[in-house]
């Protein structure tokens, strides 16, 4: 789903009210009564106090996402709610859109309090209270919180009662994630028309919440044709390549992945797993001579063949042409799952990399071949070449992390460097040259265990040999991946789950997306 800046926002706003003549009123009726919508589902889900209805407090600012909290307010008190609505800002500020909802709110009886955070019996009513809206701030925040608006969050988070964010958690910065001063802890934001990336990135991702997206009235045109390079990864959003009744093996890919070295046997077995339980056609494995005959016994559905090896149980310089040959004969390689860190094994990547014309995702110890060397990548402009980074990995290659604005790093380094960047973690980026990005929604901590990375290679391998474009396969993939450990987390919790789990919950995962088989774009 496209991503829309606080400006695309305010713009699509402005010619819907301007160029289209919708009344902007209507467009913040049309947002609080979604806010509404999921304050009341987030209240009838506490336990019912009898002989008295539910209850609501309104933290409304003066602009206009205070707007759609003061509207809300009384929408929820037509749903049968007791409601309070406090204004923390100051009055002579209200935009005038404000103002109407306040009007429009004491025609049905109800009104917009001063915020009184000292009043003892304020805070005795908010203890009470069901669910909180929190309609401080919306994409106008521009300066760190402090006072009032610092307060009212403050009592928010520390009541213990559910919140409710209308637009996006106040004190979070709508483009960047990061947080002003303090911010929002929201259990549910509802959002307008597009999502924002500072529901996804940054401390902004841990604030918002489940979140919504609510249709809030503006011409459809005016969203579709919002020029955006920046996408989240959303159940929708995944399809999968179509298997023709007559296809064969040959159809959905010739893998390769060269890995493992002794002490790490366990690396590449898990990425040809995964790549075989994501549909590869036929995943075949090189791996040191000594370990061989390990990965060999574990390895069923993989063909796994013996490399020369050096002393250290590491591939050899002897390895290269044969590795090549393997190379240039599929359609897509993985390099690097347990291959072992080593000057030997770093030039014979690097060389593969010069060498081979084939596309190539490279992990873990294939990512720090380059370490110094980056300018290898300048050989493979025009070939898909995947880099999958931790954030260890990224600053080793030289990548800069020092803003805090992870998006920004991975899209200049993408761009600057011709590849696909996947910086993993928390909310995992995928940045391609021409300054796309892509967010991924899926995922959890369960998933930050040795071998995960591994399992998100042999899916991202098997997408592309299954004919997916590299912009399709790889957002694609890391959401599947995540999808898998979420499946796991459900199942069998966070702290016991194992990167083999993810691969057994695979075939669940796709099949889960098979409704939505799509005929593959270009390539
Ligand atoms: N027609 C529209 O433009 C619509 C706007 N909507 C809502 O309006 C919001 C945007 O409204 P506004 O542009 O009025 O902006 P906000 O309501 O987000 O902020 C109000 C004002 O607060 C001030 N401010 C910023 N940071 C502050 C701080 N730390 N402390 C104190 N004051 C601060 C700024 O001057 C800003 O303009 C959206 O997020 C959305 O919730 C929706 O009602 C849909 C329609
Ligand atoms: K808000």
């Amino acid at each position: 789903m496209k991503i829309a800046t606080a400006q695309q926002m305010r713009e699509m706003d402005r010619a819907a009210i301007q160029e289209r003549g919708i009344a902007s009123t209507l467009l913040m009726e049309n947002a609080a009564r979604a806010v509404a919508r999921a304050a009341v589902s987030v209240a009838e889900a506490r336990p019912e106090r009898p002989g008295r209805p539910r209850r609501a407090v309104c933290f409304c600012g003066a602009g206009n996402n205070g707007g759609d909290g003061v509207a809300a307010a009384r929408f929820l008190m037509e749903a049968g709610m007791e409601v309070r609505a406090v204004l923390v800002g100051r009055r002579e500020k209200m935009t005038s859109d404000c103002r109407e909802m306040e009007r429009r709110l004491e025609a049905k009886g109800g009104s917009l309090e001063d915020f009184t955070p000292d009043d003892p019996d304020f805070a005795c009513w908010c203890l009470e209270a069901d669910v909180m809206v929190d309609a401080l701030f919306g994409i106008g925040l521009n300066t760190p919180l402090r006072g009032d608006p610092l307060m009212a969050v403050q009592m928010m988070n520390t009541c213990d009662i559910p919140v409710v964010s209308a637009d996006i958690a106040s004190g979070v910065e709508a483009d960047t994630g990061r947080v002003l001063g303090d911010a929002v802890q929201a259990d549910v934001t509802v959002t307008f028309s597009l999502p924002k990336a500072g529901h996804f990135l940054g401390e902004g991702g841990l604030r918002t919440g489940r979140l919504t997206v609510a249709e809030i009235g503006i011409p459809l045109d005016l969203v579709l044709w919002t020029e955006s390079n920046f996408y989240s990864v959303c159940e929708n959003d995944v399809y999968l390549p179509r298997r023709e009744r007559d296809a064969y093996k040959g159809n959905f890919g010739r893998d390769y992945i060269l890995g493992g070295s002794v002490g790490y046997t366990g690396a590449p077995v898990l990425a040809a797993r995964a790549a075989v339980r994501a549909g590869a056609g036929l995943v075949s494995v090189g791996v040191p001579e000594p370990i061989w005959p390990v990965v060999a016994m574990k390895l069923d559905e993989a063909m796994p063949s013996p490399l020369p090896a050096g002393k250290t149980g590491m591939l050899s310089l002897e390895a290269t042409e044969q590795i090549l040959a393997r190379m240039n004969s599929s359609d897509v390689c993985l390099i690097g799952p347990g291959l072992g860190r080593g000057n030997g094994v770093a030039s014979v990547v690097r060389h593969l990399l010069r060498s081979a014309h084939t596309a190539v995702i490279l992990d873990a110890d294939g990512i720090n071949a380059l370490e110094g060397h980056i300018d290898v990548l300048e050989a493979r402009r025009g070939v898909v070449t995947i880099l999958t980074p931790h954030d260890g990995e990224f600053l080793r290659l030289g990548g800069d992390l020092s803003s805090g604005d992870r998006l920004a790093a991975a899209r200049s380094f993408a761009q600057e460097h011709g590849c696909c960047l996947v910086l993993k973690g928390h909310r995992t980026i995928t940045a391609f040259p021409d300054g796309s990005a892509y967010v991924n929604t899926t995922g959890n901590p369960g998933m930050a265990k040795g071998g995960s990375g591994d399992v998100l290679g042999g899916i991202i391998l098997a997408l592309l040999g299954q004919g997916m474009s590299c912009r399709e396969a790889v957002p694609m993939a890391v959401w599947l991946h995540g999808r898998a450990g979420d499946l796991c987390a459900e199942e069998i919790g966070e702290y016991g789950m194992t990167p083999g789990d993810l691969i057994e919950r695979l075939p669940r995962v796709l099949r889960e997306c098979e409704g939505k088989i799509r005929e593959l774009g270009p390539q």
